[in-house]
C-alpha cells in the first residue's frame, strides 16, 4: 500500500467508468484466515466481474476482506495525502482471460485487480450490518459460517471517482500483480460495527486470545509509479 499524494497523481482522461456486476447468489461463506475475515465467492464462471476502469478484460470476484486498526486512529493500508483511514475494504479479482484460477493469477503479472474502499467512523451502515452479525461465527481462525446472497455492490461509495496504480499483493507472495483501484470516497460505519471487527481473534480455539486489530501492512514507497486518477 501507499501514501496516495492527490496533487502527483495525473487525471487521465483516458480512464472509463468502472463497472460492477455482482451476482449476489455468487456468494458463498465467510472464514477467519487467521489474518482477517474474508467473504468467498463462486469464481467459476463469469457471473460476478468488474470491466471498465483502467482494466483491458473483464475479472472475476474471487473474495473480499477488510484491514483495521485496533483504535479509530488507524487502520486502513492506503493512505490519502498521509490521511489514515479506520479500515479498509479490498476486493479480490483474478484475470481469467491470462489464467486459469486465482492461484495462478496471483502469479501472473496483470493477474489481480483489488477494489480498495476507505471506511471512514459515521452513520451505520445497513448493508455491512448482514456481515457483522456472522462474524461471532468465526470468532476464532479457520472457522467459517455460510453465508449466501450478499451483493458487495452495497459496500461501495456512490462516487465513481478512484485512484489507480500497479502495485503488489499485501501479503506474501508480495508479487507485483496487483491493478490497485482506490475509491475516492470512503464508506460511512458506526461505531459498533468496527468494534465488532475488532472482537475478532487471530488465535484458533484454546489458544490464548489475541484479538484481530492492526491487520495491515505498513506503506511502501511509490518509487517511480504514477498514480492515476479518474477525476480532475
Ligand atoms: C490476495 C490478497 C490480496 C490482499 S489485498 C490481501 O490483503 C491478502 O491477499
Ligand atoms: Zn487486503
Amino acid at each position: 500500500p501507499i501514501n496516495i499524494q492527490w496533487r502527483d497523481s495525473v487525471y487521465d482522461p483516458h480512464l472509463k467508468p468502472l463497472k460492477i456486476h455482482y451476482d449476489p447468489t455468487t456468494c458463498l461463506y465467510i472464514w477467519n484466515n487467521g489474518y482477517s475475515f474474508q467473504v468467498e465467492f463462486d469464481d467459476s464462471a463469469d457471473k460476478s466481474v468488474i470491466m471498465g476502469g483502467p482494466l483491458e478484460n473483464h475479472y472475476r470476484l474471487k473474495q473480499f476482506h477488510f484491514h483495521w486498526g485496533a483504535i479509530n486512529e488507524w487502520g486502513s493500508e492506503h493512505m490519502v495525502d498521509s490521511k489514515v483511514y479506520p479500515a479498509e475494504l479490498h476486493l479480490v479479482h483474478w484475470n481469467p482471460v491470462t489464467s486459469t484460477s486465482f492461484e495462478e493469477a496471483i502469479m501472473e503479472n496483470n493477474g489481480l485487480v483489488v477494489i480498495g474502499v476507505f471506511l471512514k467512523l459515521g452513520a451505520h451502515h445497513a448493508g455491512l450490518q448482514k456481515l457483522v452479525d456472522a462474524l461471532p461465527a468465526v470468532k476464532h481462525k479457520d472457522t467459517i459460517v455460510e453465508f449466501d446472497v450478499f451483493d458487495p455492490s452495497c459496500l461501495m461509495p456512490s462516487c465513481p471517482d478512484y485512484w489507480t496504480y500497479d502495485g503488489s499483493l499485501t501479503t506474501p507472495p508480495l508479487t507485483e500483480s496487483v491493478t490497485w483501484i482506490i475509491k475516492k470516497t470512503p464508506i460511512e460505519v458506526d461505531q459498533n460495527q468496527l468494534e465488532e471487527f475488532r472482537m475478532l481473534l487471530f488465535t484458533s480455539a484454546g489458544e490464548e486470545e489475541k484479538r484481530m486489530v492492526d491487520n495491515f501492512r505498513p506503506l511502501q514507497p511509490l518509487m517511480n509509479r504514477t498514480v492515476r486518477s479518474s477525476f480532475r
